[in-house]
């Protein structure tokens, strides 16, 4: 048996960096990963994907030349070897970096291998037991694949799968239409492949307001791109080396199918059992406001305790227990105000309630949208697709959510994530002074803007 001063299982966003604050501290610590450093945001997830989608842009940007005058002879190709290179580098870069940063690192031992729980204390993994008085659990998720019919009989894609493709799809069937499955639409029809997204829900990102969702509908239309929502009964049949995918009434010939109907945790296979470990009916480890389990000395982080599926809630999780349990302060998951963006073209950058959320929260509230065709910068630009929203409470002024669907979108929001939570209100916002030409600019106007909406 091997002691240790901490165990982290997983080395996705929180996990590393807590390992090595504690290893900094002085304490002999074990990081356990089964396959890369990084987890998912570096391997298949995040950096990948973006700098799939910024070869997308380029793409995009490039046949869009003649609206700026810029003339491109002939058509414009995409080398579909380059991009999948591209993408790969920035991975081993990253994954490098952090391999680096471990080697030789004081009191950290770095295990490549599966860990299973034996006990509360003790932790299995290529046939050694480690134990340690904590124990951290950053073991992420994986995608789900619906048990849909005549899946077995084809050959299907997963957001992991498909960032190794190195070739143009013909026509790419997208199963799901939330953030994977919209990225990835966007992207390979910008690449130059015919690209459907079967949702079986009404609207495409169905967490959003519905107004958000029929706009990035229309984004995604507009270039091109069938959208299926409603998609009744969704089958797939072998067809050569294609896929004959039936939704209701709508047949598709497809050339590859992705499947991005979702993620589960890395769960079911942890030993959660023999630690008593308890979970939701969904397999996310329940976990307190300050990410302790039930049981003393087991914590977790990350995508698996189902309270954010991204990377900077994974990271803010570590930054919760390294402040908690390392720096003698007292912060809590309650606190953390969820924000995000979705990487399509423009980008929609979000914080907080959406007006859905707002209006059930039984507050009073005012919302105000403008869109990008009356920003100066957006028409500059020739990118004047998408809108911006901001919802407050008409009683406290408080601003309780924002939504920009447009060019920039995922940079701009933070002006309003920032306020949000320095706790400004609307009113002291309006006031602030900010640079011509941007987005940004019209944040003061969108608030100044604001209407009572009837509940
Ligand atoms: C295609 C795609 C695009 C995304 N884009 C974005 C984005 O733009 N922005 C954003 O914020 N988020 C994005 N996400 C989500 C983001 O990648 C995750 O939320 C993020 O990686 C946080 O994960 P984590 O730290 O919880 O764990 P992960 O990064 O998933 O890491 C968990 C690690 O644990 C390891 N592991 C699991 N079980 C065991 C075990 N028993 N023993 C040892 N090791 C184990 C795994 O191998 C893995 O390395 C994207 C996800 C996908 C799939
Ligand atoms: N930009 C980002 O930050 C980003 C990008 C990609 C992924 N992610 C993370 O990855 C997670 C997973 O993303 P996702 O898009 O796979 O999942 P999701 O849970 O967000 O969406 C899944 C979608 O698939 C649909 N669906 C489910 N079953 C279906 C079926 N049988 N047929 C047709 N449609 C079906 C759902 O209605 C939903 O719209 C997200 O929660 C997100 O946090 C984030």
């Amino acid at each position: 048996m091997k002691n240790f001063d901490a165990i982290v299982i997983g080395a996705g966003q929180a996990g590393p960096f807590l390992a090595a604050r504690m290893a900094e501290k002085g304490m002999k610590v074990a990081l356990i990963e089964r396959k890369f450093l990084g987890g998912t945001c570096v391997n298949a997830g995040c950096m990948p994907t973006k700098t799939l989608v910024a070869s997308a842009r380029a793409a995009h940007v490039a046949r869009s030349g003649a609206i700026y005058g810029v003339k491109i002879p002939g058509e414009v190709g995409i080398d579909m070897k380059v991009v999948r290179a591209r993408a790969e580098a920035v991975t081993m870069n990253a994954r490098n970096g952090l391999i680096g940063w471990f080697n030789g690192m004081d009191g950290m031992s770095v295990i490549y291998g599966h860990a299973r729980f034996e006990s509360p204390k003790t932790v299995s993994v290529n046939g050694e037991t480690l134990t340690a008085p904590r124990i951290f659990l950053n073991v992420g998720a994986r995608p789900v694949v619906p048990e849909l019919p005549g899946i077995d009989e084809i050959d299907y894609l997963t957001s992991t799968s498909i960032i190794h493709l190195d070739t143009l799809p013909r026509h790419l069937a997208v199963i799901g239409g939330s953030y994977i499955g919209l990225e990835f639409a966007q992207m390979y029809r910008r690449f130059g492949a015919e690209v459907s997204v079967i949702e079986h829900g009404p609207k495409l990102a169905s967490r959003e307001d519905e107004d958000i969702s029929d706009a990035i509908a229309d984004i995604l239309r507009s270039e091109g791109i069938s959208v299926h929502t409603d998609a009744g009964s969704i089958a797939f049949a072998r067809n050569g080396s294609g896929v004959n995918v039936t939704a209701g009434s709508a047949k598709i010939d497809a050339s590859h199918v992705l499947i991005a109907t979702g993620r589960k945790p890395n769960t079911d296979d942890l030993g959660l059992d023999a630690a008593g470990v308890v979970t939701d009916k969904r397999g996310y480890i329940t976990v307190d406001d300050k990410l302790a389990t039930n049981v003393e000395g087991i914590w977790a982080l990350g995508d698996c305790n189902g309270h954010g599926a991204f990377t900077h809630t994974s990271y803010n999780d570590f930054e919760i227990a390294a402040a908690n349990l390392l720096d003698g302060d007292d912060r809590k998951l309650s606190s953390r105000i969820l924000a995000y963006a979705l990487y399509i073209d423009p980008p929609l950058g979000r914080v907080g309630m959406t007006e859905k959320q707002a209006r059930a929260s039984g507050r009073r509230i005012m919302v105000s949208t403008r869109p990008m065709s009356r920003v100066g910068r957006a028409n500059e630009r020739g990118e004047t697709k998408g809108f911006m929203k901001v919802i407050a409470d008409t009683e406290t002024k408080e601003i309780l959510g924002a939504a920009i669907l447009g060019i920039e979108g995922d940079e701009v929001i933070h002006g309003i994530i920032d306020a949000m939570n320095a706790g400004t209100t609307y009113p002291t916002l309006q006031w602030s002074v900010p640079i011509h030409p941007t987005v940004s600019e019209l944040i003061p106007t969108l608030l100044a803007d604001l209407k009572p909406v009837q509940l």
